[in-house]
């Protein structure tokens, strides 16, 4: 499906390319009708307009009115700054999403001000292939149109789901951050094999695809991991001799505590920003 639909990246980083990267390989935008800019890196515009044939244009020179769907993607830190510097360019029919952790729709209504429509979006950087899982979750003013248009819009980068702003913290340390923590997995699966002589190559292909064969699993059949995981676990076999590693190094805690962690630096993010401006 395509549509006349434009839309704007504030921010220009690695989220924004990836949900560049989607939206582009879908065809439900042509690239002229999205634009990129950031604050002061020209060769990055330059790099995203190479990458997907969009706009890369500096800030000064992007006209926001013309747009249908502003979309702010700049760290936390820069919060107020990249708000306020949008605030007098736009008007309430324009809606404005932010896929910054932390950034509450009350932080970007009051900033915004005139009954803004906002929506607060938590995709992963998984875009790039169309396999984000992204949260959204609309400000108050948002209208039921403009909710769906955020739904198919995001619908190019992967699964989206509706929830509730105070499960937004949760989702970010399950979804948000989440593919770090099979990065990191990976990377450690990838140093064993290695240190254990398979080769740097065999060892990503073999590993990465284990992973994806037990998500699709996860996701196709109807067993609960519980299930999943003992179906692989023979009596005094090799993964339960794997399984009780994992629970005498902590395994189980360390991903409880990696999913809280960055749920309460989320959480964190919200209350500091909020000190700020109150
Ligand atoms: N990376 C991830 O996996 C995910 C990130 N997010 C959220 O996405 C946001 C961006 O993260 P990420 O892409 O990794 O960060 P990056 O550091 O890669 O990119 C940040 C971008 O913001 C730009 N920027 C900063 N201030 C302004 C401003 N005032 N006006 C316009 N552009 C500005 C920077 O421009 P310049 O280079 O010129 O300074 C840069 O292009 C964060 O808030 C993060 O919470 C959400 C989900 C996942
Ligand atoms: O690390 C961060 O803060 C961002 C938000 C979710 C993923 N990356």
């Amino acid at each position: 499906m395509s549509t006349n639909l434009r839309v704007a990246f504030i921010g220009a980083g690695n989220m924004a390319e990836a949900m560049i990267s989607g939206i582009v390989q879908t065809g439900m935008l042509a690239p002229h009708q999205i634009v990129a800019t950031n604050r002061n890196n020209e060769d990055r515009l330059l790099e995203l307009h190479n990458r997907y044939g969009i706009q890369g244009i500096e800030r000064d020179k992007v006209q926001l009115s013309s747009y249908d769907v502003i979309i702010l993607a700049m760290k936390p830190k820069d919060a107020e700054n990249g708000f306020l510097s949008i605030k007098d360019e736009i008007v309430p029919e324009q809606v404005v999403m932010s896929v910054l952790a932390g950034i509450s729709t009350e932080y970007m209504e009051e900033i915004l001000q005139d009954r803004q429509q906002v929506i607060r979006v938590m995709p992963n950087t998984s875009s790039m292939l169309r396999q984000s899982a992204t949260a959204i979750s609309p400000g108050q003013h948002v209208t039921m149109k403009n909710v769906n248009v955020a739904k198919s819009l995001l619908a190019c980068i992967g699964e989206v789901y509706m929830i509730e702003e105070d499960q937004m913290d949760l989702f970010t340390g399950i979804a948000g951050s989440g593919p770090a923590y099979f990065y990191y997995l990976m990377e450690h699966i990838e140093k064993t094999a290695l240190a254990n002589g398979m080769s740097a190559i065999q060892a990503r292909e073999i590993g990465a695809q284990t992973i994806l064969g037990a998500a699709k699993m996860m996701i196709e059949r109807e067993e609960s991991p519980t299930q999943l995981r003992q179906n692989v676990t023979s009596p005094n076999g090799t993964t339960a001799a794997g399984l009780e590693a994992l629970a005498q190094n902590g395994g189980g805690k360390a991903i409880k505590a990696a999913i809280e962690g960055a749920m309460n630096r989320s959480k964190e993010i919200t209350s500091k920003l909020q000190k700020i401006t109150i």
